[in-house]
């Protein structure tokens, strides 16, 4: 992982960019999901990626991860043109991601998902599952709070467990940039501060993390920075006092309270 640097606004003219997104178009039939969006992530930042239902943002985060290739436009990924790779390719570059459905195997413990979430070159020495990697599965199990339940099934989990679950199989692939998409969607406000505190711990360490959700309480208090969309384009970027205030923000939300 790489070592957090200095934050600041706004967008443009950075050079420490991890992903920059130029342009990147998605289209599904008739459909405009993702149009013509331009943004960059800086290295050790944690940015909010925003919009009402529908904007777009997880199509563009199927499209930074590879689930998907854009229509169109260009995602570098540390100043590399990456974009239409396979996801297992990006993962193994360093891109992790998780899901608004997650997605367990459900007839494998915990300890057994986070395992098999490692990349599989580092898994096996020959046939042998590596002791290192026995210690290293049960440091990220304890690291997203389920080191007391490794030898539970997926279905024994409740909700914050199972998310507990998807953030560990995503730093199973050990992540320089890790996608969140809605963490904290059946959260209770103490099961939102924990996981923000993960987050936190996470950049700390020198993560770099891209966060959507619909709870602005929770996501404006954790961000450094953050990119709103809406119809798939970018309407706004600043820092979360910034975004709060902002009118066509405001505008997209039908005039819900940010
Ligand atoms: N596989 C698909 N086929 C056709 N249309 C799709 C597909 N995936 C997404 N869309 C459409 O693309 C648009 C953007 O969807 P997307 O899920 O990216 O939005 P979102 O901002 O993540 O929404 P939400 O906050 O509700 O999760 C929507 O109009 C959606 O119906």
């Amino acid at each position: 992982m790489s070592t957090h640097s200095t934050q600041s606004t706004g967008d443009e003219g950075q050079t420490d960019d991890v992903l920059r997104l130029e342009d990147v178009t998605k289209q599904f039939g008739n459909v405009t999901a993702v149009d013509n969006l331009s943004f960059a992530v800086r290295e050790g930042e944690i940015l909010g990626f925003i919009g009402p239902n529908g904007a777009g943002k997880s199509t563009t985060f199927d499209c930074v991860s590879g689930t998907m290739a854009p229509t169109d436009g260009t995602i570098y990924y540390r100043g590399e043109d990456v974009t239409g790779r396979p996801q297992h390719e990006l993962v193994k570059a360093g891109i992790a991601r998780t899901y608004q459905t997650f997605r367990p195997l459900n007839d494998r413990t915990v300890l057994e998902n986070v395992a098999l979430s490692q990349v599989p070159d580092s898994l096996f020495s020959r046939s042998d599952f590596r002791a290192d990697t026995e210690e290293q599965t049960r440091e990220i199990c304890e690291r997203v709070g389920l080191g007391d339940v490794t030898s539970q099934m997926p279905d024994e989990l409740p909700h914050a467990g199972l998310l507990r679950l998807e953030i560990g199989r995503a730093l199973g692939t050990e992540p320089d940039l890790l996608l969140v998409d809605e963490p904290f969607a059946g959260l209770t406000t103490e099961e939102i501060e924990r996981t923000a505190d993960l987050f936190t711990s996470l950049r700390d360490d020198g993560m770099t993390l891209v966060v959507i959700d619909h709870n602005m309480h929770g996501l404006l208090e954790l961000v450094d920075r953050v990119i709103v969309i809406s119809f798939g384009e970018k309407i706004a970027a600043g820092t979360p006092a910034e975004i709060r205030n902002d009118p066509t923000v405001q505008e997209a939300y039908l005039g819900g309270e940010l």
